[in-house]
């Protein structure tokens, strides 16, 4: 590549990245509800999506995602509550003067054009002139690195490549927000691993707002900024992927994320202490477990959750566990299973005096390193401040 030519590619992408990143605006959503009939898909949404922010909505089928999803696109109309983009209402404004766009699992290209003319379309629509078109489908195309492949039909690329064909397609309108409905579940593991990495760099390249809609944890993680965690109709959590695998919020948000054990009690003693108190939950057949949270009265029901992988895992007989000290969270359970999943080892446990089932997770080379089989009962112990409380 001559000297020249990379100016003009360095340049081309500034003009395109500086022209991104001042469409892109945040998103608001105002006690916003959606009914089918009696039916409430959508109850009392209360969201900040702010610009430049790549946002997930993560849940289970049918929690209403999609539906959050629609009513921002406008391709559904809010039953009650206010849709913000920017400053302005949009509740009244029809999807294609939204200035948004919309990018499908199925890519939704159009198989009797080309690439190019596929990437112009919504140009056209838009009445650009020509020589507009023509400059802004050149960038796009050289933004998702595709510029040899314009004269195509879309069923001449591969599934990765019409996938970049799409979101160069809905970026070339320069939209102020783009809205992602699972867009890479059609694709296999690892292209969906190697797309998910290519669609945050080019967000964060640009500065755009994305919101994504998707129902897998890992996804949500490594792409967002901001994740909403959803379940029937209503958000259980707003926070960051660090917050999230760090302190769920609540009991349905941390059986979402995976594999956290979880245990279920009554409050029974309460210290305060630092910025989070000290919490104990007797839990029926267990005893005392101690975790961290916000106090609540004794007497509440409640739970607590612990990370797999935050366990300690050791031959029972080398220990008789002392009756809980404070903050000693041990309990005997028999290993009923060992997996090795590749880096990972998974031991499923079972506390015998209960039957609940216990995931112990740990690094296959560490695991490699003692005696513990399956059949045998063993000692887990956790400290308390990994031990989030919850209080719902
Ligand atoms: N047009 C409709 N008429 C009636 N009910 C609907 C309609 N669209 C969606 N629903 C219902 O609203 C609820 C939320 O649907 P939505 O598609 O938003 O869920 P989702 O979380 O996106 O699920 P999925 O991950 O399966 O797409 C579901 O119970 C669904 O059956």
């Amino acid at each position: 590549m001559s000297i020249g030519t990379k100016n003009k590619v360095s340049t081309a992408s500034s003009t395109i990245q500086q022209a991104l990143a001042e469409a892109a605006q945040g998103v608001a959503l105002r006690a916003v509800t959606k009914k089918y009939g009696t039916f409430t898909a959508v109850e009392n949404l209360t969201l900040d999506i702010p610009a430049g922010t790549y946002c997930c909505l993560l849940g289970p089928s049918g929690c209403g995602k999609t539906t959050a999803l629609r009513m921002i696109a406008g391709h559904e109309d809010a039953t009650s509550g206010d849709v913000l983009i920017g400053d302005r209402r949009v509740n009244d404004i029809p999807p294609a003067k939204r200035n948004t766009a919309m990018m499908f699992q199925s890519y939704a290209l159009f198989p009797h054009k080309t690439i190019w003319e596929n990437v112009e379309f919504g140009l056209k629509m838009r009445k650009l002139p020509e020589s507009d078109r023509q400059r802004r489908v050149g960038e796009m195309l050289e933004m998702v690195g595709l510029s040899h492949l314009g004269d195509r039909k879309p069923n001449m690329l591969s599934g990765g490549q019409q996938q970049r064909i799409a979101l160069a397609r809905a970026l070339a309108i320069r939209p102020q927000v783009l809205m992602l409905d699972e867009p890479l579940s059609a694709l296999d593991e690892n292209l969906r691993v190697r797309m998910r990495t290519e669609l945050r760099k080019i967000q964060k390249q640009f500065g755009m707002t994305f919101i994504q809609v998707t129902h897998h944890v890992e996804e949500a993680f490594s792409l967002s900024d901001q994740i909403v965690v959803m379940t029937h109709g209503r958000i259980d959590q707003v926070a960051t992927p660090e917050e999230l695998f760090d302190t769920p919020a609540s009991q349905f948000v941390a059986k979402f994320m995976g594999d956290n054990n979880i245990f279920t009690g009554k409050v029974v003693n309460c210290v305060t202490d630092n910025s989070l108190d000290l919490i104990g939950l007797e839990v029926a057949g267990i005893g005392t477990i101690f975790c961290r949270g916000h106090a609540v009265p004794i007497g509440t029901e409640a739970a607590c959750s612990i990370r797999p992988d935050l366990m300690a895992l050791e031959p029972y007989s080398a220990k008789i566990p002392a009756k809980s000290s404070l903050g000693a969270n041990q309990i005997s359970a028999r290993i009923t299973a060992v997996e090795m999943t590749g880096y990972v080892t998974r031991v499923s446990l079972m506390v015998e005096a209960t039957g609940q089932e216990i995931l112990y997770k740990v690094r296959t080379e560490d695991w490699r390193q003692n005696t513990l089989q399956e059949g045998q009962l063993a000692l887990l112990s956790w400290s308390k401040d990994n031990c989030i409380f919850l209080a719902y």
